[in-house]
């Protein structure tokens, strides 16, 4: 009998951990996502690790991949993306980019300033159609509406982040000013001049030649709208000869579907290449710029809670095959950035403020 009750008191009490240990500690940074809820987009199950292998043949190198052959470099940002969506959601939240940290501030506060930046810098105001190239799940896409009162579309080619957001932008009561487009933003599906503002935070990286998508959002911008980007670069501390430094900037690549990182000083003159006048350009991350890659320090012991999470429900068949290696690849990834931000080599905000030049008045219509 004694026997008995101490199975009993033993089974519930294991019962117990695990639902603390899946549902409680497992839960999302953002609430929404959890542990129990990673899908891996629009992968189907018994693809995962297969995919996962596909994405890490073509990234392991990518600029000299990604060099030869271009055109398949949006496929595999796609693929990357069915695979780290959830993972990114659970363990980061709705806003797929890095901030500046605030002092006595939290990393949702932070984030949302360096969000909302965007709408000062661009000018978004009600009535407005405001572009976001690559816009993730939406959080920036909610954050600028609200803040803003602008109409915002947002464009990413991945499905699931499609659904994804705009389940969000429901949830929140923001889906009659946000709108979510699936598509390349390399050949957009807008009209000539159709947008009065555009923004792109850390998301035009991912372009084998950023003048591909300069060109487009500057094809799709009226004559005199603004466009802001939040590029990632290497700044002028990065030494090509330099062993440590090549390494911290290929894992940045293969853990993030970059095509070649480009140089800090690359970025204005293609700007200007495809029509832009450059108004401002400036790395935020700069003093007195808080560090952006403390957050991804402080996480250190979630991940490895992360770790075991994944892989238990890897082995329970609830979480699909391949999850682990994704999450592995992750953590690697985060080593990487924080090295990156660390010695200065990196940044994922260097920020351009670009104009479509106004229509010369000998060049107007003459008004009827
Ligand atoms: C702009 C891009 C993405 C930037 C960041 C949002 C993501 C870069 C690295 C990601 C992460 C690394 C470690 C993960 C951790 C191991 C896991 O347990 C929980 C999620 C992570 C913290 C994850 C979250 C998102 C990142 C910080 C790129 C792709 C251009
Ligand atoms: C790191 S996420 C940033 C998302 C969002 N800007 C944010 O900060 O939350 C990069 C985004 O760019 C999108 N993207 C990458 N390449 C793309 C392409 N060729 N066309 C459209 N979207 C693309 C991805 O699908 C993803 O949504």
């Amino acid at each position: 009998m004694e026997t008995a009750a101490m199975a009993w008191t033993a089974a519930v009490a294991a019962a117990g951990l695990i639902y603390w240990f899946v549902w409680v500690m497992g839960a999302a940074e953002v609430k929404g996502k959890r542990a129990v809820d990673l899908k891996m987009g629009s992968i189907t199950r018994d693809k995962v690790q297969d995919k996962y292998r596909q994405y890490w043949s073509f990234f392991r190198r990518p600029k000299e991949t990604a060099e030869a052959s271009s055109e398949n470099v949006p496929v595999f940002v796609d693929t990357f993306y069915n695979l780290v969506t959830d993972i990114y959601e659970w363990g980061w939240g709705q806003s797929f980019h890095f901030s500046p940290s605030v002092p006595g501030r939290s990393h949702r506060d932070a984030t949302r300033l360096h969000e909302e930046r965007v709408v000062d810098l661009v000018g978004a105001r009600p009535g407005h159609r405001v572009l976001d190239v690559g816009c993730g799940v939406g959080g920036p896409m909610r954050a600028i509406a609200a803040r803003s009162g602008a109409h915002v579309v947002g464009i990413t080619i991945n499905e699931y982040q499609v659904a994804r957001a705009r389940a969000h932008n429901k949830k929140s009561r923001l889906d009659a000013l946000c709108e979510v487009v699936c598509g390349n933003f390399l050949e957009m599906p807008f009209p000539d001049s159709s947008f009065d503002g555009a923004y792109s935070i850390e998301a035009t990286c991912h372009a084998p030649r950023l003048e591909d998508v300069y060109a487009e959002i500057f094809r799709i911008l009226k004559p005199g709208a603004l466009y802001v980007s939040y590029e990632w670069v290497t700044t002028a501390l990065y030494r090509a000869d330099d062993p440590d430094h090549v390494e911290t900037i290929h894992g940045i690549e293969r853990g993030d579907a970059l095509p070649g990182l480009r140089a800090h000083d690359e970025i204005a003159a293609i700007a200007r290449k495809v029509g832009f006048e450059l108004l401002d350009e400036r790395d935020l991350a700069r003093p007195p710029a808080g560090p952006w890659w403390t957050r991804l320090k402080m996480g250190r012991i979630a991940y490895w809670r992360n770790h075991i999470l994944v892989s238990v429900l890897t082995f329970l068949r609830i979480a699909p095959k391949g999850v682990v290696e994704v999450h592995e690849m992750l953590y690697e990834t985060a080593r990487h950035l924080t090295r990156g931000g660390e010695t200065g080599i990196f940044t994922p905000m260097h920020m351009i403020l670009c104009r479509k030049p106004p229509v010369a008045a000998d060049h107007q219509e003459p008004s009827s």
